[in-house]
């Protein structure tokens, strides 16, 4: 997979050399691309801002910069033999991300994060590229952050973790939360008892069948307590 990142924080993603992230990377499982937006503002100052226009307070980013930076994406991506990419605009405002999101998005071949800043991208912008190609304001929950970043970079991970390959055993993808629409039941390693504290005898038994059940009565419960919205309750 191409994942592209337009931002005016380069530096952010370097989060994405360390671990199974940067370990496909080396590995050419993810084709990872950082763009500095400053790169397409060329007046003296680089400028991507400026004020609202109607008023209001903080600054709106420029549509300027973005058109050329995503033009240069699309053009470099029509050179290679990928699919039309799908620009996503991480949003507080966007579709929430879900687990379901991270599958259907790990089938894509091209991913173009944009990371706004400021009070926002100005709509031009969206507008532009939905009537060119496919774009999506996606959230990661029902908070604000100061900018795209660490959204792109949350998704980045929940997506590049699904791709063939990246996580050292695929069966560890399918006990997850969220997976089977439960929460996953808790987890234990050695030692079998810590400061008092025994590890349920259940998983000690050998016996796999009453381990499985325990583990699915423990994800039931989980969920019940923690997201009851989950089974619909
Ligand atoms: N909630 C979000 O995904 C978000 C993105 C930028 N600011 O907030």
């Amino acid at each position: 997979m191409r994942i592209d990142v337009v931002t005016i924080f380069p530096g952010y993603f370097d989060a994405l050399e360390l671990s199974l992230m940067g370990k496909a990377r080396d590995r050419g499982l993810i084709d990872l691309h950082v763009h500095d937006l400053r790169e397409s503002a060329h007046d003296k100052h680089r400028t991507v801002d400026d004020t609202p226009t109607g008023g209001g307070a903080g600054m709106v980013m420029k549509p300027e910069p973005w058109g050329q930076a995503i033009d240069g994406i699309l053009a470099d991506a029509q050179s290679a033999p990928a699919a039309e990419p799908l620009i996503i605009f991480p949003s507080p405002a966007g579709d929430v991300f879900t687990q379901a999101m991270a599958r259907e998005l790990a089938t894509e071949d091209h991913l173009v994060f944009g990371c706004g800043r400021y009070e926002g991208i100005d709509q031009r912008v969206f507008d532009e590229y939905a009537e060119r190609g496919r774009v999506r304001l996606v959230s990661i929950g029902d908070y604000v952050l100061n900018g795209g970043e660490v959204a792109s970079i949350a998704m980045i991970e929940a997506i590049g973790r699904l791709l063939p390959g990246v996580v050292g055993n695929p069966d560890s993808l399918v006990e997850e939360s969220h997976e089977s629409g439960l929460l996953e039941y808790p987890s234990y390693t050695k030692p079998a008892e810590w400061r008092g504290r025994r590890v349920p005898d259940v998983l000690l038994s050998g016996n796999h069948a009453a381990i499985d059940a325990w583990r699915h009565e423990q994800s039931v419960e989980r969920t019940r307590r923690v997201r009851p919205d989950l089974l619909g309750d």
